[in-house]
């Protein structure tokens, strides 16, 4: 993986070389016009053809050989900058007579260094120029010209300034293309992360919270509750007979009961309310600001729910119910003391023939069908 992004970068940091040669051979074509134009003579047109040459196979050769691969710095662009800066400034000098073009580069060597220089570098390259720039003005400043005696070299000023923004125009677009393709890839992993946090947490047939979640859903409550003494209660949820249908109907149809019961829950729970796949057929609903009683009223409804419902339409015949423990909170108490005690009151709902609502044991009530009977 490491190396196939090496390699990646590396064919990236050579196209960029590419380019950058491309662009100093324009300027070579363009000195030879202003060499035809009578402003320079050929030997200025000769030698930067030749810098270019140079200066391209010696970056290609460093960036092939890899040396830089792991500095901050892989396509060697800071040196490349400075490099091109030098060389403008070194021909500025030689050659003042087409000195305008020679500065009119510094934007575009800019422009090619924003790409890929920090702040920082960016701000040193910044001051690499400015001092090459006073050398060249103290220097060749008197014989500094615009090229515009004859048509040819008007001409040639033109297209120069044509290129110059053409390559600038390029290299901001380049800009723009690397910022959107960062931006599409920030969205993708704030998509995959949401993803995870999903997977994480949620129960995948079912799509409510896992118990994984529940517990964490269950400390936020615990806390919330020893803070202000906002009650809440935990009902275990068990669908009756369920294996029967697994066993009779397959487990693709037990499936589709399981997301079934699901949503009568959701129809009947509160927004405030959290629902949980414990395992297999069994779910808890955390009941927030609910005292028992109230929340003995909702469980009824569900319990009627499931009895009502139609399940004959995921296998013969099937008729399914479901029994549930309930018990509030209690101050002082760990959530696996409560836990504990929803469980003894399933298992009492069970135990007194299914299809009922039990409170748990010291609350001493319990309901059948939506009529609340002692139980324990
Ligand atoms: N289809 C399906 N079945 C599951 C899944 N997870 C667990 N089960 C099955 O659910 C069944 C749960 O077993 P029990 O709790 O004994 O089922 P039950 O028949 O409802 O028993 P009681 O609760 O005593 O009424 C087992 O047969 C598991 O294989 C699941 O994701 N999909």
């Amino acid at each position: 993986m490491k190396a196939q992004r090496r390699k990646e970068m590396n064919a990236m940091a050579l196209g960029m070389l590419g380019r950058v040669a491309l662009s100093g051979v324009l300027d070579a074509l363009l000195l030879w016009g202003f060499v035809h134009a009578g402003v320079i003579q050929s030997d200025i047109a000769l030698f930067y053809g030749m810098a270019v040459v140079v200066v391209t196979l010696v970056f290609y050769l460093l960036i092939r050989s890899g040396f830089q691969r792991r500095s901050k710095d892989p396509g060697l662009t800071f040196p490349q900058v400075v490099a091109a800066l030098l060389m403008q400034t070194g021909f500025l000098i030689l050659a003042p007579q087409v000195g305008y073009l020679f500065l009119i580069n510094f934007f575009v060597i800019y422009a090619f260094g924003a790409l890929g220089l920090s702040t920082f570098w960016n701000a040193v390259s910044w001051l690499i120029g400015s001092l090459a720039l006073v050398l060249a003005f103290s220097l060749s400043s008197a014989h500094l010209q615009f090229p515009v005696s004859n048509n040819l070299s008007q001409l040639l000023v033109c297209l120069s300034f044509i290129l110059t923004l053409g390559r600038c125009i390029y290299l901001a677009n380049m800009m723009s293309r690397m910022q959107r393709k960062i931006t599409e890839q920030n969205q993708q992993l704030v998509k995959a992360m949401k993803r995870v946090q999903e997977l994480a947490t949620r129960d995948e047939l079912t799509n409510i919270e896992n118990r994984r979640s529940l517990m964490e859903i269950l400390a936020v409550e615990q806390k919330r509750f020893q803070r202000g003494g906002t009650p809440f209660c935990i009902a275990i949820l068990d669908l009756d007979g369920f294996k029967s249908v697994n066993d009779n109907f397959g487990h693709a149809a037990g499936d589709m009961v399981l997301k079934t019961f699901v949503e009568i829950v959701r129809n009947e729970m509160r927004l405030s309310d959290h629902f949980a796949r414990y395992g297999g057929d069994e779910f808890v609903l955390v009941l927030t600001g609910t005292t028992v009683q109230e929340g003995v009223t909702a469980l009824d409804r569900i319990c009627a729910e499931t009895e009502m419902y139609d399940w004959s339409k995921f296998g013969k015949d099937i008729i399914l119910t479901a029994s549930i423990g309930i018990t509030d909170f209690r101050p002082g108490e760990s959530i696996d003391e409560a836990f504990q005690r929803a469980d003894m009151a399933l298992y009492g709902a069970k135990a007194a023939g299914r299809n009922r609502v039990m409170i748990s044991p010291d609350t001493f009530e319990s309901s059948d069908g939506g009529t609340t009977i002692r139980a324990f």
